[in-house]
């Protein structure tokens, strides 16, 4: 069976084994892991990380790659394979993905899970945002992605990368770009560079945020216009919920000048300046 590399489905295959090693290295599996890959592909990096972890489920939308990798994959009994797509929309992983890991973390004690993953680069933003707050909390995240997006994540505040995404990431979890890459490693080559990302869990940190899902809405809502006065942008998130004498009564209590803007505030403030609103407005959404 040929390869005819799908551009819809992201398929950008890397031919660059150290890389492969690289990947799988970086994620340091044990017996413990269970490990989510979504985008089988040849199956050439899970069969990589079948060698080490205790449990992979694996996802390949595209059923001519998902054939091939059946054959490759054949002799290992701890791999799950899943033909379907990983995502059922934007926010939310396909049921039958969560089915297969939730059955593969309860297999075991002591169990945890772990994404590695070269990740279709079309759905990476939604695949490791969504695992932050997906209900099997994953340890860490070993994945590779458009080096653009792995700036963003692990961008610090006044940066021009820095974004609700950003602190996303670093409100719950350490993220580290390990290794830059250029199209040539992928076949066929991608119009942009790549990044090997590791992001890992920092349970303390996360459960210091009170309501991450508020948390998640407040800071997309306040960057939407990050540049702008983050008193302009506060005013235009609580719109209809709180009147502007509301909002600068809080914008005083964290003694911000006026001229502050969003982009300036780390995820410390933010929290602070969240829970400031979340006590006065606890069920504000965003619009
Ligand atoms: C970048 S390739 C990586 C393939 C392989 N892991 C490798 O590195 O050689 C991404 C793979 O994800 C698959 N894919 C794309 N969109 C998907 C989706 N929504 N759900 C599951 N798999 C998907 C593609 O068909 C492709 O095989």
């Amino acid at each position: 069976m040929g390869i005819r590399p799908a551009t819809r489905h992201g398929q950008n295959f890397l031919i660059d084994l150290n890389l492969h090693r690289l990947i799988v290295d970086t994620a340091n599996l044990d017996e413990r892991d269970v490990v989510l890959e979504v985008g089988t592909g040849t199956g050439a990096i899970t069969q990589l990380i079948a060698e080490r972890a205790g449990a992979v489920v694996t996802v390949e939308i595209d059923g001519h790659m998902f054939d091939l990798a059946s054959e490759m994959l054949l002799d290992f009994d701890n791999v799950t394979m899943l033909h379907v797509d990983a995502l059922r929309n934007k926010n939310n992983f396909n049921p039958a993905v969560s089915e297969a890991v939730g059955a593969q973390l309860a297999a075991a004690p002591n169990r945890r899970l772990k994404l590695v993953a070269n990740l279709p680069y079309n759905i990476a933003t939604p695949i490791l945002s969504n695992l932050l707050s997906w209900e099997h909390s994953p340890h860490s995240m070993v994945a590779t992605i458009q080096k653009e997006l792995g700036e963003r994540m692990a961008a610090q505040p006044w940066s021009k990368d820095y974004s609700a995404l950003s602190v996303w990431f670093q409100c719950q979890a350490d993220v580290e770009i390990v290794r830059v890459m250029p199209p040539s490693v992928f076949w066929p080559e991608p119009k942009v560079d790549s990044a090997i990302v590791k992001v890992v869990i920092d349970p303390a940190r996360r459960a210091a945020v009170p309501d991450l899902g508020y948390f998640h809405q407040f800071t997309k809502a306040i960057f939407l216009h990050r540049r702008k006065f983050l008193r302009a942008n506060v005013v235009a998130a609580m719109k209809g919920t709180l009147d502007k004498a509301q909002v600068d009564e809080v914008m005083a209590e964290m003694g911000f000048a006026e001229d502050a803007r969003t982009e300036q505030l780390d995820v410390a403030t933010l929290l602070k300046l969240t829970e400031l609103f979340r006590r006065r407005a606890p069920d504000w959404t965003m619009s």
